[in-house]
């Protein structure tokens, strides 16, 4: 990973992420093929699109399993380039996939320290773990778990996405990405898996939600950034879009001409010409 420091002031502080042009092939595939992205700290910002529009390759290249081919990636107003997941990890960006990567067979405490346990000598401490998780998952009010000792296989849908998130926060982490963390829950786990991404902005992190869940983006987000065909096709800010703007840049990429949206923040259009 190498950083340079990026030289325009500002008086706000610089996002937490931004992503400026990343272009992303697979052989052939142009998958991505200009992206921008802006994540700031106290803010859930929504990544949306379609299908195939490039979103988890999108994450995965700010996770470092994937490198942008070309583009800018700053962190903290910072150039630095991402090119493995201990890069991205060393910068405080942590990603909770759909899958979790939960063991089934171990506790609460030890899936939150899964590959980072904490030890003392040659043994695990126990007691540091416990006392660190407890700490974490209370500095995020999560009240649903019956007690850190049990076993991820005896909770729900929605306490597992707690503790995966739990998971994600516990190393300090500036960023966290979350991939349709409510894809597979009922209305009142949804509701609380929304309420904890609304915490985590509130408590400083920069957050990025992953959804195809109109719902859930308009509930959460401050921004919403919209993919289509592998380009930004517009990044506006949740309170002055309406959901049928959104629809309609997910499915066809652009506004009808007049739109209100197209007086919104950096409206770049899937052919790439930017307005502002
Ligand atoms: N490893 C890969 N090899 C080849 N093509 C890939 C690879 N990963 C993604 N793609 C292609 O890149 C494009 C974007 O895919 P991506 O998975 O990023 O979209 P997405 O927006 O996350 O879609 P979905 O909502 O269906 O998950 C697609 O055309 C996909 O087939």
């Amino acid at each position: 990973m190498t950083k340079t420091a990026h030289s325009a002031p500002d008086l706000a502080p610089p996002p937490t992420l931004e992503v400026r042009g990343g272009r992303k092939n697979f052989g052939a595939v142009h998958a991505l093929r200009g992206v921008d992205l802006v994540a700031r700290a106290g803010e859930v910002t929504a990544l949306v699109g379609d299908n195939g529009a490039g979103k988890s390759t999108m994450i995965k290249c700010v996770a470092g399993i994937h490198a942008f081919d070309a583009g800018e990636v700053l962190f903290e107003g910072e150039q630095t380039h991402i090119s493995s997941p201990a890069d991205s990890s060393a910068l405080g960006i942590e990603v909770v996939y759909q899958d979790l990567a939960l063991c089934d067979n171990l506790d609460i405490v030890h899936n939150m320290f899964l590959g980072r346990e904490l030890k003392k000598g040659f043994r695990l401490d126990e007691s540091a773990m416990e006392t660190r998780a407890a700490e974490v998952l209370a500095s995020l009010s999560v009240r649903t778990v019956r007690s850190i000792r049990q076993h991820v296989a005896s909770l729900s849908g929605g306490q597992r996405q707690t503790v995966a998130i739990a998971r994600a926060v516990l190393w300090n982490s500036k960023l966290v990405i979350l991939d349709e963390p409510t894809a597979a829950l009922g209305v009142a786990q949804t509701e609380q898996v929304l309420q904890l991404v609304r915490r985590l902005a509130d408590a400083g992190l920069a957050v990025v939600l992953v959804s195809h869940n109109m719902n859930d983006v308009f509930e959460v987000a401050d921004a919403i950034n919209v993919l289509y065909l592998g380009q930004t096709a517009a990044q506006v800010r949740t309170r002055e879009t309406s959901r049928s703007e959104v629809i309609e840049l997910i499915t066809s990429g652009s506004l009808p001409a007049g739109a209100a949206a197209a007086a919104t923040l950096s409206t770049t259009n899937a052919n790439g010409s930017t307005t502002a």
